[in-house]
């Protein structure tokens, strides 16, 4: 099995990103040691702090977000940095040729029960004359990241993994302790019969959802002619290995349940850096309005509305919405 660089290095990927991804992924091994660990030390639970998504956050939230912020700002390749976990941006090295955001610990809700959480990046180049201070740093679309993965902390540890050329599987070697390529270009099937969406919220749902949500489960007695099962990990980086690994569709919709918050998840580490996965594996990643890599970012925290996986099947729940 091929090594992590040879196998950038076959992608045409320039050095010093090879350099700042080998960074990234130092500190997510160091975390999928501690996650590992957690019971023995002490890092089970809640902290008494919020972040400013007004979260409380887990122990294991702050010791994975210490760990990524000062291994990437000590690496000199990062000019900044954006994190679920830190209320701004905060500068790094003003020679730095990349900006990150990543999402340190994503679905937190299940450390507690052991359950699937991962780590979610997104690389961008630099604005070259902007400051390192500025946060106009991470004013960039989706579509101008060169770089995004996630790794997944479960049975094994794997990293998934784009730079444009393809989406590709690797998993952590614990003997040699280094990513092993296991599958190159994996694709996402055009079609599906799994749906993955949080079914609680379902009277808070916008009517076209509403409806294809409803027709998905009258399944073959309905006007979709077939059955369709349903998948909920409560991790979007868990919901969205199963979509990359057979296929499915995914989404967090708006939903009224708090109408000054209509959207989950988080457009710069965790929409964006997903919707190039899955559209670098020949899925689609949308709103109900358009395309979610040419939104146009307006603040590091901004949420928003997500239909990703088999493009047939998102292309079926953007026409309710027609
Ligand atoms: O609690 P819900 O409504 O099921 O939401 C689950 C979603 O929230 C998240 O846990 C939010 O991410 P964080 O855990 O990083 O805050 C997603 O991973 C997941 O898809
Ligand atoms: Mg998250
Ligand atoms: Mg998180």
């Amino acid at each position: 099995m091929q090594r992590l660089a040879p196998a950038l290095r076959q992608d045409n990927v320039p050095l010093d990103l090879i350099s700042l991804i080998k960074t990234i992924l130092a500190a997510t091994k160091e975390i999928s040691f501690r996650v590992s660990q957690a019971h023995l030390g002490g890092l089970m639970g809640s902290t008494l702090d919020e972040n400013i998504q007004g979260e409380v956050q887990k122990k294991l939230d702050v010791v994975a977000n210490e760990l990524f912020k000062d291994i990437l700002l000590e690496s000199g390749f990062v000019r900044a940095i954006s994190s679920e976990e830190e209320d701004t941006s905060v500068a790094g090295d003003q020679n730095g040729k990349f900006v990150v955001s990543f999402d340190p610990l994503d679905g937190s809700s299940n450390i507690d029960i052991n359950s699937l959480i991962g780590t979610i990046f997104s690389i961008h180049e630099a604005i070259p004359d902007m400051d390192a201070e500025d946060p106009g740093q991470f004013q960039q679309q989706g579509n101008k990241q060169v770089c995004a993965g996630y790794v997944l902390y479960g049975p094994s540890t794997m990293l998934v993994m784009t730079t444009g050329s393809g989406t590709h599987f690797y998993v952590l070697d614990r003997t040699h302790g280094g990513y092993l390529l296991v599958e190159r270009n994996v694709q996402v099937p055009k079609d599906t019969q799994e749906f993955a969406i949080n079914m609680s919220n379902q009277r808070f749902w916008q009517e076209p959802m509403q409806n294809y949500i409803n027709d998905l489960v009258a399944g073959d007695t309905g006007p979709r002619g077939k059955n369709f099962n349903m998948r909920w990990i409560a991790a979007m980086v868990g919901d969205i290995h199963r979509v990359l690994t057979r296929g499915g569709i995914f989404t967090y919709p708006a939903d009224s349940k708090k109408p000054e918050q209509p959207y989950k998840l988080r457009l710069m580490y965790e929409a964006n850096p997903m919707s190039f996965l899955i559209e670098q594996a020949g899925g689609l990643a949308m709103t109900s309005t358009g395309r979610i890599m040419d939104i146009d970012p307006t603040d590091i925290h901004q949420r928003v509305e997500v239909i990703m996986g088999s493009s047939n099947e998102v292309e079926a729940c953007l026409s309710y919405y027609k």
